[in-house]
């Protein structure tokens, strides 16, 4: 299944790029054609608003948050902003449904039949360092020899390489570190999956003799950040591996272990690992650091290690440069940004206000929805409390819903997403446990009900939609607690070249000039290599810690109190803090008679 929206529509939503845009020549394939040349706008009945409260009227404006709160409070009651998002919900059409599904390997809709993979073609790709080996145009070019071509065309049915594969492959082919930074659902997992199957294959040899039993000696460790996108790669990596003889096995917590331990027995080429996955309170480098640079790891140079995400703050970029040497950095589109496929909508809403502003847009996407069950929504909200209470209260309301989050346990959770998937509970309520990397085909909407304290979160939860080069909406619910990252969303709206309402950037303003504003210091969004020295950071500093919403926080929320500078909110999912039990089995003879194997470290972290 693939959606994408009747471009006319979509097109009368955007607007001229301003001139401080970062991609001014950039137009995205699916506008081109369109009139979007016109610079024609049409104004949404939720722009009735403007105008009346910003700069121009004055009024409510100037007197700070709470003013502002007043004036969109009545924006917020006006039922035809909701309308306008369900309208735009109801724009996404189903194309191909039963030939992807059919055509596809593995039946997940996933497969390159329809997908507009064209919407990637013309992102800037920026890449640094020496010796930069030559991008690829197609997988025929790239030595990945010919079982795994044959899987490549005949079982995932992906015709071309998208641009971050493009580039990726032949650099982590050459044995290069890599630190590779490309947006959501734009094929990282096969990005790294791809050479190191290959690399796999190529220093694959007989296990050496008298090498002692129930030991498994992995070539390549791959780690994620959750336990469902462990699972995930996991299985994307067996598909790959089909009829090669390369073992995959995968090691998470929750999950019982003997059938791990008794998988790990019968051999292990390429392990994918969720080390632990709890909400990442204390920072994740010590346990990262320990993974990588002790436990019996190769060090760096004779280990070669890969990373990959959709953003890169420039902290993590400092940090994660320890693991790697003589790097190359690669980038597909800025370092962070969000897709153009991804339609955003903000809208005010007060929190009080919440419950009954997602009902009617539920409601009203239901009762106009032509998509059927097959049209997830995925609704994010801020701790483990909220998404139970959000869960009941929806289906009390007559919506069928399930949540996700990391107080259930891994059985529950595994269910909770299956019925999602199927479209059994159409609505998803999560914490940020699913924000990351899940590759959920059917997600039309993603709604952030609390929106994040970090962009890169925010990056993150909407990409779950407009994937794989299929359009998809989200929509932030907004209040005056959120006003750290206004700028932020509102410069990836214009980026992706959108409409950020006028009154989002009156909120970016007002920010910029508080005191809050003030004490949070430089920014930490990097945009692009740090090692250029200037990281070309957008945005701005925000102290996070003033920005919590009202729910329960503490031990309560999913978001540790002690989140650090990096914000931990981004790192949902992690925490290292106990090595996994499996892991601590095989790690302590990594290396040990491994018959002068390479390792390799993949990393779907974010
Ligand atoms: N070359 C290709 N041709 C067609 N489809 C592809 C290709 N590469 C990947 N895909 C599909 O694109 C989808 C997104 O891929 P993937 O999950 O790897 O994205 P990602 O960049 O890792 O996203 P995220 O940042 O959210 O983790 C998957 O369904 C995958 O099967």
């Amino acid at each position: 299944m693939s959606y994408s929206y009747f471009s006319d529509s979509y097109a009368e939503a955007v607007q001229k790029p301003p001139p401080q845009m970062f991609r001014s020549n950039y137009l995205p394939p699916h506008l081109r054609g369109s009139n979007f040349s016109d610079h024609s706008v049409r104004h949404f009945p939720d722009d009735r608003g403007r105008g009346r409260g910003g700069r121009t009227g004055g009024r409510g404006w100037t007197t700070g948050g709470r003013g502002l709160g007043q004036r969109n409070e009545r924006n917020a009651r006006n039922p035809s902003q909701y309308q306008t998002i369900s309208d735009k919900f109801n724009e996404l059409k189903i194309v191909n449904e039963e030939k992807n599904e059919n055509e596809n390997g593995n039946g997940n809709g996933n497969g390159s039949m329809g997908i507009n993979f064209d919407a990637y073609e013309d992102i800037p790709v920026e890449i640094t360092g020496s010796d930069v080996p030559k991008p690829a145009n197609t997988f025929a070019e790239i030595d990945l020899g010919d079982v795994l071509n044959d899987n490549i065309k005949n079982r995932c049915k992906y015709v071309k390489p998208t641009p971050i594969q493009r580039h990726a492959i032949p650099v982590a082919l050459a044995g290069r570190d890599l630190m590779a930074c490309a947006q959501t659902g734009s094929g990282k997992t096969a990005a790294f999956c791809f050479p190191i199957i290959s690399g796999v294959l190529n220093t694959k040899s007989p296990p050496a003799y008298g090498r002692p039993e129930m030991v498994a000696y992995p070539i390549a460790l791959i780690l994620s950040p959750t336990r469902e996108l462990c699972c995930q790669i996991f299985e994307e990596a067996k598909k790959f591996c089909f009829q090669t003889g390369v073992k995959v096995a995968v090691a998470y917590g929750g999950a019982p272990i003997y059938s791990q331990l008794r998988s790990l027995e019968r051999g292990v080429d390429i392990l994918v690992a969720t080390p632990a996955d709890r909400m990442l309170d204390m920072g994740f480098e010590p346990q990262i650091r320990k993974i990588v640079e002790r436990l019996d790891m190769p060090p760096s140079g004779p280990r070669q290690t890969l990373l990959f995400s959709a953003t890169f703050p420039t902290e993590i970029q400092r940090m994660a440069s320890d693991f790697l040497k003589n790097y190359i950095f690669l980038s597909v589109g800025r370092v962070g940004s969000s897709t153009d496929l991804i339609l955003q909508k903000v809208v005010f809403v007060e929190d009080h206000e919440k419950q009954e502003y997602l009902r009617n847009l539920l409601h009203d996407q239901r009762a106009k929805g032509n998509l059927g069950r097959t049209a997830l929504t995925l609704v994010f909200v801020e701790t483990k409390r909220s998404a139970d209470s959000l869960e009941n209260w929806l289906c009390r309301s007559g919506f069928p819903a399930t949540a996700i989050h990391g107080d259930k346990v891994q059985f529950e959770r595994e269910r909770a997403l299956r019925s999602f998937k199927n479209g059994i509970t159409p609505i998803l309520v999560a914490t940020d446990v699913a924000s990351r990397g899940l590759d959920i085909p059917c997600v039309a909407h993603v709604i952030n009900f609390d929106l994040p304290r970090d962009v890169d979160s925010y990056v993150h939860r909407i990409g779950r939609t407009g994937r794989a080069g299929k359009s998809g909406l989200a929509t932030a619910f907004f209040n005056a607690k959120n006003s750290s990252i206004a700028k932020q969303i509102s410069d990836l709206m214009k980026e992706a070249h959108q409409e950020a309402p006028e009154w989002l950037n009156q909120y970016a303003d007002s920010y910029s000039s508080s005191s809050d504003y003030r004490r949070g210091g430089s920014s930490r969004f990097g945009g692009r290599d740090f090692r250029s020295g200037n990281d070309g950071s957008y945005g701005n500093a925000a102290d996070y810690g003033g920005n919590a919403a009202d729910y329960g926080g503490g031990s309560a929320a999913d978001y540790g109190g002690s989140a650090a500078d990096y914000g931990g909110t981004a790192y949902e999912g992690y925490d290292y803090s106990a090595p996994p039990p499996v892991a601590a089995d095989f790690s302590g003879s990594y290396g040990g008679g491994g018959g002068g194997y390479e390792s390799v470290v993949a990393s779907g972290w974010d």
